[in-house]
């Protein structure tokens, strides 16, 4: 449908003279989580740099909410609409957690919508109140992961990207992030969750894509990898 948050149709993407992705497509549903898999190398961070503008890519189709967004700048497309909360959480650590919401605070730029209010991230993740004037670089990891969510929230998204938010994360606090992640999507937020994660993504996911080398490996509802483990183990080797 037009309305459709995401819809990549046929995207290929390249560093360079290297062809990565190969004949993408996927789509995103109003309120919906993608759980976006695959191992290591398979295409998951290029897809994000892709639908944020920082990575070449061609398509036949990518829109948001049914716009174009192919061609336009990272700057544009996180305008439109679009956070990112990405590999390594990237906060900044020698600024307070404080700060580091306050950096990415934006007035909202069009009708309807609008970016989380200081209050809002502190009602959401009650610990970083309790560390406002804390320096972000002395949070823990899990600390960290939930500053990186506060602050791409605090930009007021209607699509949230996250690239591995389980990543070096015990598994009480990946729960954690599960918990966070299903509590936004309830709100309305359209999420595309990056994996490698198998366990998180299937909690968290309603519809799933695994990429492998570059190419879709396999889409459907959530339900059809849960029942799969044979078709999990061959494409994640995990499971
Ligand atoms: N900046 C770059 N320049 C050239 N090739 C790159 C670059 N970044 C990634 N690649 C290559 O693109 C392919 C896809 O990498 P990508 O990082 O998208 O995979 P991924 O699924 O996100 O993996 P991971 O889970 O390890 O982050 C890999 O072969 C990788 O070596």
């Amino acid at each position: 449908m037009a309305t459709d948050p995401l819809v990549l149709d046929g995207l290929d993407a390249f560093y360079g003279d290297s062809h990565v992705l190969h004949d993408l497509s996927l789509r995103v549903r109003a309120g919906g989580v993608l759980g976006l898999l695959g191992r290591n190398g398979a295409g998951k961070s290029t897809c994000i740099g892709s639908i944020v503008g920082l990575v070449r890519a061609k398509a036949r189709e990518m829109t948001l909410y049914g716009e174009p967004i192919q061609g336009l700048s990272p700057e544009r497309i996180s305008q439109k609409g679009v956070g990112v909360v990405p590999q390594g959480r990237r906060i900044f650590p020698s600024l307070t957690v404080h700060e580091n919401l306050t950096v990415a605070a934006r007035t909202p730029s069009r009708e309807g919508w609008r970016g989380w209010s200081l209050e809002d991230a502190f009602s959401a993740f009650p610990r970083l109140e309790e560390r406002r004037r804390q320096f972000a670089g002395s949070l823990s990891g899990g600390e960290q992961q939930m500053l990186a969510i506060g602050r791409a929230l605090m930009t007021g998204p209607r699509l949230l990207l996250l690239d591995e938010p389980s990543e070096g994360l015990a598994p009480q606090i990946v729960a954690e992030v599960a918990r966070v992640l299903k509590e936004l999507s309830r709100t309305g937020l359209s999420i595309v969750l990056v994996e490698q994660n198998v366990k998180l993504a299937m909690e968290v996911a309603d519809d799933v894509v695994i990429l492998n080398n570059g190419r879709v490996a396999h889409a459907g509802p959530v339900e059809s990898i849960q029942t799969d483990g044979e078709l999990v183990e061959q494409l994640l080797g995990v499971y």
